[in-house]
């Protein structure tokens, strides 16, 4: 009998190779970071072939370190960092330039132009994104306007492109595919008639060659091959960008349940179900995941910064030692004193979408201090969830009694707490600090027919903390007030 389901979480600032048992826990774990580049003001970028290597290195790590016999695994499931973009050399197997991360903001110009021509109507209606550098195509498009080989090697069919789970799918089956909920992130596929669309690869100006087949997320993408993958042959039967694996894990099957996860950014979603919500506010409508042929969909808001900023604190300012010594000084304080700081450090996201604002702290007097700015920075981690959650309640006409989170900053006990006073929200921390792979798992071992069903899966469904809003009304609107004065300060600085 098998025992595993084996995860690949291809995050944004490390990869996780993570085995789950039937009771889905945790067996064993390796994990690693894996190097950013910052060629220029405001670029991201990754090496494909790294991601590649260091994902290999991590299932080397379970057989050596933990004993595990791959026979054990009944099915793989992969989860990823969305929107980032790879192109590569088919023939070679090599990436023609680095991947281009979603937070990179090279293609601004780029969507700048569109918007001045008046297509963000056309593409919204078609994708449900409004345009912006964080989606896939406008990457792409740059990858062709500056890469010499690369329209040569589409002309010669040799091209081809995939976000980081299509791009390690290939390296371990040869098949290229992808599944919705990646492929909703692109700005190239339309979400309501199910393709990729014509339309839109012209005016990026991307042959439609070099797209993946998209598929269920739930299924067999493939048979992993022998010389790729330690001389065994293991079905992957699931692919799904993480957010959306993280909604699958905390259960968040029916429609209006909301998770937010706490990671490099935060990424709030609800399952619409059947019904896609075209948001008139600055919120996103995308795929869930595809099962039995069956799209649910999802809104989502998009924060681009949140833990990043703790470790901008960390790195840049040197202000902290470590990511969870941001909670002891921001302790040392009562309240914020009256300091706001906007994490803007690549634009902003939802709702606002504004890719040129830059950041700002306001609000300092001679005896602000290091609590002051480290506590600004964890609040403006709520504030901003506030700014997406109140746009999403208003959009879907509903109330929020609770909100399920996870990811690395809800460790955090005074930014959970914080959150749950400023929305006036039960905040539920789910038992799971893998919420994404979880999540993956079980679209994986549902396939594979480790688990039977979602009613099989929900019953491990655990909190295992709750924290309760304590503030009083009148200073949640105040410090909210004020928080929205910061963010309108920041967005008319240009
Ligand atoms: N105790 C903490 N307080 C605040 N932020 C934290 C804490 N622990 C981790 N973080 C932040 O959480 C992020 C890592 O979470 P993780 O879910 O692993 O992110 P990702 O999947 O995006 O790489 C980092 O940006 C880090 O700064
Ligand atoms: O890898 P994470 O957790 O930072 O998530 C990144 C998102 O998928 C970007 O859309």
């Amino acid at each position: 009998m098998k025992q595993y389901i084996l995860t690949l979480d291809l995050g944004t600032t490390s990869i996780r190779a993570m085995l789950f048992n039937k009771n889905s826990e945790i067996c064993a774990m390796e994990q690693k970071e894996f190097t950013q580049f910052f060629p220029n003001p405001g670029w991201v970028e990754q090496d494909a072939e790294e991601i590649w290597k260091v994902t290999q290195t991590l299932v080397a790590g379970l057989l050596v370190n933990h004993k595990l016999d791959l026979d054990d695994v009944a099915s793989i499931g992969i989860t990823n960092q969305r929107e980032t973009a790879v192109l590569w050399d088919k023939e070679t197997g090599l990436p023609i330039y680095h991947a281009i991360v979603w937070q990179s903001t090279q293609t601004n110009e780029i969507c700048e132009k569109l918007i001045e021509q008046g297509y963000e109507q056309m593409v919204k209606s078609k994708t449900g994104l409004p345009i912006n550098s964080y989606f896939s195509a406008s990457k792409i498009k740059w990858m062709f306007d500056h890469v010499e080989e690369a329209k040569k090697l589409a002309d010669e069919n040799k091209l081809l492109f995939g976000t980081i789970d299509t791009w390690i799918l290939w390296k371990l089956t040869g098949n290229h595919a992808t599944d919705y909920s990646n492929a909703s992130r692109t700005m190239l596929y339309n979400i309501f008639e199910k393709k990729w669309d014509i339309e839109l690869l012209q005016l990026f100006q991307i042959p439609e060659s070099v797209l993946p087949e998209v598929k269920d997320t739930s299924g067999l993408f493939g048979v992993t091959n022998k010389e790729a993958f330690f001389q065994h042959e293991i079905p992957i039967t699931a692919l799904v960008g993480d957010q959306q694996a993280s909604l699958y894990g905390h259960g968040c099957f029916d429609k209006g349940i909301v998770k937010n996860t706490y990671g490099t950014g935060c990424f709030m979603l609800m399952n619409t179900k059947q019904t896609p919500v075209i948001s008139k506010s600055g919120l996103l409508t995308t795929i869930a995941w595809g099962m039995n042929g069956t799209i649910d969909y999802a809104i989502e808001g998009s924060i681009f910064v949140a833990g990043s900023a703790v470790q901008w604190l960390r790195d840049s300012l040197q202000m902290i030692q470590n990511a969870a010594e941001s909670e002891q000084y921001a302790k040392q304080i009562e309240n914020n004193n009256g300091v706001y700081l906007v994490p803007a450090f690549v634009g902003l996201g939802s709702p606002y979408w504004d890719q040129d604002a830059k950041g700002a702290i306001l609000g300092l007097t001679r005896g602000s201090g290091k609590a002051e700015i480290v506590r600004a920075t964890l609040e403006s981690i709520a504030y901003q969830t506030r700014d997406v959650l109140e746009v999403m309640i208003q959009e879907c006409e509903c109330d929020l009694k609770e909100l399920r989170v996870d990811g690395g900053a809800v460790m955090n006990e005074l930014l959970m707490q914080f959150q749950s006073d400023i929305l006036n929200v039960s905040i539920d921390v789910a038992k799971h600090q893998e919420t994404t792979a979880l999540g993956a798992a079980y679209l994986s071992g549902l396939a594979s027919g480790f688990w039977a069903s979602q009613e099989d899966i929900l019953k491990y469904r655990q909190v295992q903390r709750q924290y309760q809003p304590q503030m009083n009304q009148k200073n949640r609107e105040y410090y909210y007030e004020q928080w929205k004065k910061a963010v309108k300060t920041v967005m008319m600085f240009k």
